[in-house]
């Protein structure tokens, strides 16, 4: 069975005493090796979550356990080996003069012995598919290396859980879906938890688990098939369905007896596929 590995108990979190509730009252659990994609309109939380997930920020009410650690002051460092994060802007991420040295950075923060590092740096390039850049200054990077090499900066690390914070916001359809290859073989090898916070509905699709957040709490967690199921209910709360599940409904209702809720072209067309043998 799999681990608990992030739990949030009744958490609520505002920025100041003066502001807005932005989290009320919001409990979920991540396990191990799972990949769950976290969405809702802009503003409802999804940051502020991926940021209380490693003691960037601490809630004012409610508990956050990360491997069994209440994240709070005693905890936070050994929960950041455990939790890595990359955001949107891979610029505002680098701090080396080459993208090895970048790599390198957050290991040598973390005490990681010089013979270790050399060999994790190896290990991550490759599996972010940038062994040739080593000595390549990250500036001259495209957006899309860019982000790889942060990735591979965090899994230097050898964190148990990898969020993405709309990590492929800024990068080209071909980009995006390149890096979450990348990510998605590196989850399953490696087994770590990935969270991924995205607008982007074919990231969505592929997670195991979808935790969707409006107003600040949590709407609805279920499986992507489930929550895409709810097409009327999630416009009403800004949020957008795959277009292969509209396209799928419209056929329903042009009389075509489509039983299942496809999410991507393969499952449509094989469900085209099955009508068309049957008549
Ligand atoms: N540093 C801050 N100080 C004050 N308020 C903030 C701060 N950061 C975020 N907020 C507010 O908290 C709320 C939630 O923001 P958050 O960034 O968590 O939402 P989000 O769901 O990630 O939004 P988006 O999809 O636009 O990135 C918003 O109303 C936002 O304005």
């Amino acid at each position: 069975m799999r681990e608990k590995f992030i739990e949030f108990r009744n958490v609520s979190f505002r920025y100041g005493e003066e502001q807005p509730w932005v989290l009320e009252n919001v409990s979920f659990e991540i396990y191990q090796d799972e990949w769950v994609a976290i969405i809702g309109h802009n503003g409802s939380g999804k940051s502020t979550i991926a940021k209380l997930m490693n003691g960037l920020l601490y809630p004012q009410e409610g508990e956050i356990l990360i491997n069994g650690m209440p994240v709070n002051d005693e905890h936070v460092w050994e929960i950041r080996k455990q939790v890595g994060m990359v955001f949107q802007n891979p610029d505002n991420q680098f701090v080396g003069t080459t993208v090895q040295d970048d790599v390198a950075f957050g290991m040598e923060n973390r005490g990681v012995p010089r013979e270790e590092m050399v060999t994790r740096i190896d290990e991550v390039l490759k599996a972010v598919r940038m062994e040739d850049y080593r000595l390549t200054e990250p500036h001259r990077l495209s957006g899309g290396q860019k982000q790889r090499v942060a990735i591979a900066s965090v899994l230097a690390i050898q964190p148990a859980v990898l969020i993405l914070d709309e990590a492929t916001a800024m990068l080209d359809p071909k980009g995006r879906k390149e890096i979450m290859r990348t990510v998605s073989e590196i989850q399953a090898k490696n087994e770590i938890s990935l969270i991924t916070i995205t607008h982007d509905l074919q990231e969505v699709v592929q997670a195991e688990r979808v935790i969707v957040m409006n107003s600040g709490k949590v709407w609805e967690e279920a499986t992507p098939r489930e929550v895409f199921a709810k097409k009327d209910e999630l416009r009403k709360i800004g949020l957008d369905v795959p277009y292969i599940a509209l396209l799928a409904d419209e056929l329903k209702r042009n009389g075509l007896e489509i039983s299942t809720e496809p999410l991507n072209h393969e499952e449509l067309l094989e469900e085209l596929w099955t009508l068309h043998s049957k008549m």
